[in-house]
């Protein structure tokens, strides 16, 4: 399961895909469903405009209700879009016929979260049923099923029932089926949602891997903002059936746009103030007080020693009160509470020297 993945290992052979081009996109789409019984009809999807560049993993976050899994069922013709286009590297696939969509969907796998395996088959044969269906010749299906069970880690499990499994192991049978194949793209509908911490871990690190390893471009739907931190390079926030912010991960957990990305990043990128203070901050200060500072810490700056070179360079005490640093998209980012002599000159010579280090910092309040 540890040796390198190669395309070719499935005999598709292509070379590294160039990140440039967009293997999905939305073009201002929309979806209206009818009103059933009387009921008036609903906008699930409205005005989208999306690109998933080819080889990336982007995550559609948004809550209950958001538009998300009618959003991941357009890209393979499960719902069909009321307006707009979707495009499949170019092509425009909006009006295919079922037909149409049933040979488009051999390159495009999907995932789900309770996994959708067949309980009567065995692990073998959930893997081995997209290429039974598409014709492929017995020995084919043998040496590809073996290579994807290796791949996945359950060589040892072929002959096994889905209800001898774990759900991490059912849900790498799952990427394994989808992969069957051969897709340019992966589908993901809240894959890991069924799965505890550790176990959600490891199936993002196996999804990681086919994307970077068989180039694969996936594109996956969550209300877990954990999963788009882990391994998303570009992560879109719909709300309403809208999205409402979209841009690379890192940026969009830095500097959060829209009210609801800020409260989805904050849970995993906000320190809280200690109750003891939050109970006594004030927004203005008094004779005496100490200004409470939120430093916000990126890239290189996350691991620089800079508490120790504020005091330095100002010669103020500089108190931590609460911290955390993190890992986003790869790359480092931390946030510091620290409270300092909220008098000048020493305060401005804090945010000066702040500023300096090339480090945002935003006042929280007083306390005395
Ligand atoms: N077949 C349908 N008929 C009518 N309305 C629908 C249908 N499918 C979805 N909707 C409505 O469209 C909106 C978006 O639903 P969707 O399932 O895409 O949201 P979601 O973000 O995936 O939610 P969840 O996380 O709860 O699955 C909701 O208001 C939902 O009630």
């Amino acid at each position: 399961m540890n040796a390198p993945l190669r395309r070719d290992a499935f005999s598709v052979g292509a070379a590294p895909i160039p990140i440039a081009a967009a293997a999905i996109r939305f073009e201002n789409v929309g979806k209206v469903f009818p009103g059933r019984s009387g009921q008036g009809s609903v906008t699930a999807l409205e005005g989208i405009d999306l690109a998933v560049p080819q080889g990336s993993i982007l995550g559609v976050i948004g809550r209950s209700g958001a538009g998300k899994s009618t959003l991941i069922r357009l890209v393979n013709g499960l719902e069909r879009a009321t307006s707009g286009r979707i495009l499949l590297e170019d092509e425009d696939v909006t009006g295919l016929t079922e037909a149409g969509w049933r040979a488009r969907r051999r390159t495009t796998g999907m995932i789900f979260q309770h996994f959708n395996l067949l309980s009567s088959r065995t692990v073998f044969d959930n893997v081995a049923l997209p290429l039974e269906i598409a014709g492929t010749a017995k020995a084919e299906i043998k040496a590809r099923v073996e290579t994807l069970l290796d791949l996945v880690g359950l060589s040892d499990k072929s002959g096994r029932y889905p209800a001898e499994l774990s759900g991490g192991q059912k849900q790498r049978v799952g990427i394994a089926r989808a992969l069957a194949t051969e897709p340019k793209v992966l589908l993901c509908d809240e894959a890991t949602s069924a799965l505890d911490p550790e176990t959600t871990q490891s199936i993002l690190a196996l999804l990681k891997r086919v994307n970077r390893e068989l180039g694969l471009t996936i594109l996956l739907i969550t209300h877990e903002i954990p999963v788009i931190k882990e391994i998303c390079d570009r992560v879109a926030v719909i709300e309403g059936g809208r999205i409402v912010e979209e841009g690379e991960t890192f940026q969009v957990f830095t500097r959060p746009q829209h009210p609801t990305t800020a409260r989805f990043v904050e849970t995993v990128t906000g320190v809280e103030l200690p109750a003891h203070l939050a109970d006594r901050i004030r927004p203005t200060a008094k004779a005496g007080d100490n200004a409470i500072l939120r430093i916000t810490f990126t890239g290189e700056n996350a691991t620089a020693p800079v508490i120790s070179r504020l005091s330095s360079v100002v010669g103020v005490d500089v108190n931590i009160l609460a911290g955390r640093i993190d890992a986003i998209a790869g790359q480092p980012f931390g946030s510091l509470l620290v409270s300092v002599p909220a008098r000048d000159p020493e305060f401005s010579a804090v945010l000066g020297a702040l500023k300096s280090l090339d480090l945002k910092a935003e006042v929280l309040g007083h306390v005395s």
